[in-house]
Formats: C-alpha cells, structure tokens, sequence
C-alpha cells in the first residue's frame, strides 16, 4: 500500500501568528501534496504573504507547526528543494547594471546547471529580452525574470506570491498550464493569488485565508469565490 504520508509536502497545523498583539493567523491548517497545484486566495491583509513568510521560514509561528517534507520548516532543511516568487520578485535589484543574460548566468553557475534554461527561456517568454538591462524591462518582464530565476532550481515546491499581478492574460494563461505541468511532473505549487478565477481551471484545490482562519473552497464555488 502506498505511504499517503510521505506525499505530504506542505503540512500546516494548528498555525497561529501575531505581530505583536496583532492577530493575524490563528489555529490554521492546511497541507499541499506532491503533485497538487493548491490556490490560497484571500482579501488584502488575510496573511497570505504572512503565511509565505512562515513557511520560508523568516517569521517564526507563535503556535503551531509547519512541516516541509516531513521536517520543522525552522530547520530550514529543504532549501534546495523550494524555489520562491516574491511579489516583486527582482524588482529591487531593476537598477543594479545587469541583463538578463548575466543575472541567468550567475544563477546557473551557482547552481550548477548547464542547459537547463533554453525551454524556460521560451516558456517565459525572455528569450528575446536576453541581452537587455534589467532597468530596461518593464514590471511584467521583471516578473517574468523572477520566475525564471525561481524555475532554474527545479525544486520540489514552488511558491508564488500573486505571480500574476504585473502581466497579461496571455502570460497569466501560460504561467498556470507551465504550473500545472511541473504540477503533473510531481512537484507541489502553491500559488497566491487574487484572482481564483484565473487558478479554478488549473488547481486541485483552493484555500480561502480569512480572518485567520482558511476554509477549503469547494470547486463548485471557485467561479463566485473568484476575488
Ligand atoms: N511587519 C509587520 N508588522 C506589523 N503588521 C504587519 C506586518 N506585516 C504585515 N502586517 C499586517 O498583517 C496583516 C496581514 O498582512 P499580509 O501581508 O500577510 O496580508 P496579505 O494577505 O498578504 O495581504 P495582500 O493581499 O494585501 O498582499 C495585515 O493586517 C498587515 O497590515
């Protein structure tokens, strides 16, 4: 029989979180398995960036647990196995005099891969943009070199804060069918976002953050649910 444990890679119990007396999560669960694309939607300020944050680790829960593969995420164990799509993904670093190419390079070095990056190239839709200045690409295009960046690692789990935010439906098509894919291929991506409705066609599950608490939505109301 298979081990349906083992499959858990994202497993969230009992999670409670404050800044300072400020109630943000409290006593949430939720857990996302290998192969699951999972959509966690909320209004402004329901903690999903919070939650993303004590997931990667950089906040740590007040109650509660956050386990990645079978291990307390405050162990940061499993580095390698996640990659993370900030909201503004590389938008800090926009004026830092680097193209695209370079920034690419240095990631593939430190990662020692050769060759993985042609198809996502294509996929995101940069291949074009290569030799340009970071300080020459738009919001879009910088979230899209964001991605790439993140997709390089070919990690186990993907995050994605609102990858959809800066680019268009076009783009926003492609980005879930490539999310659904790694999803199908056996990774695990968990992607907020604002817009249910853009994720309903390709996500196993949705999880709607609210007040602290987070409800799974069922997939007949992922279209009224749509925020
Ligand atoms: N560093 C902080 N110190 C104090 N309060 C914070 C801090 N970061 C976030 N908050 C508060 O915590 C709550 C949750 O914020 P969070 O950014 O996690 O929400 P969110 O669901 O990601 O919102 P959005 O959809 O607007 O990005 C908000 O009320 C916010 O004002």
């Amino acid at each position: 029989m298979p081990d349906v444990a083992s499959d858990v890679v994202l497993e969230v119990r009992g999670l409670s979180f404050s800044y300072e007396d400020v109630p943000v999560l409290c006593d949430l669960s939720l857990e996302a398995r290998a192969g699951q694309l999972v959509a966690l939607v909320g209004d402004n300020g329901a903690g999903k960036s919070t939650l993303m944050g004590l997931i990667l680790g950089s906040l740590r829960p007040q109650a509660g647990s956050i386990r990645l593969f079978g291990d307390d995420a405050s162990a940061h164990a499993h580095h390698a196995d996640i990659a993370y799509v900030a909201q503004d993904a590389v938008r800090s670093y926009r004026h830092f005099p680097t193209t695209v190419r370079e920034l690419l390079g240095v990631h593939l070095r430190h990662l020692k891969r050769r060759g993985a990056a042609d198809e996502l190239l294509d996929t995101v839709g940069l291949r074009e943009h290569l030799s340009k200045a970071l300080s020459q690409l738009s919001g879009g295009q910088l979230q899209r070199v964001g991605l790439l960046l993140a997709l390089v690692r070919d990690a186990r789990l993907i995050l994605l804060d609102e990858p959809t935010a800066a680019v268009d439906a076009r783009f926003t098509d492609e980005l879930y069918r490539l999310l659904r894919r790694l999803a199908d291929e056996g990774r695990t991506v968990v992607v907020i976002t604002h817009h249910l409705a853009e994720a309903a066609p390709f996500a196993d599950r949705a999880v709607r953050l609210r007040a602290g608490a987070c409800a799974e939505i069922p997939p007949a109301q992922w279209k009224e649910a749509a925020l």
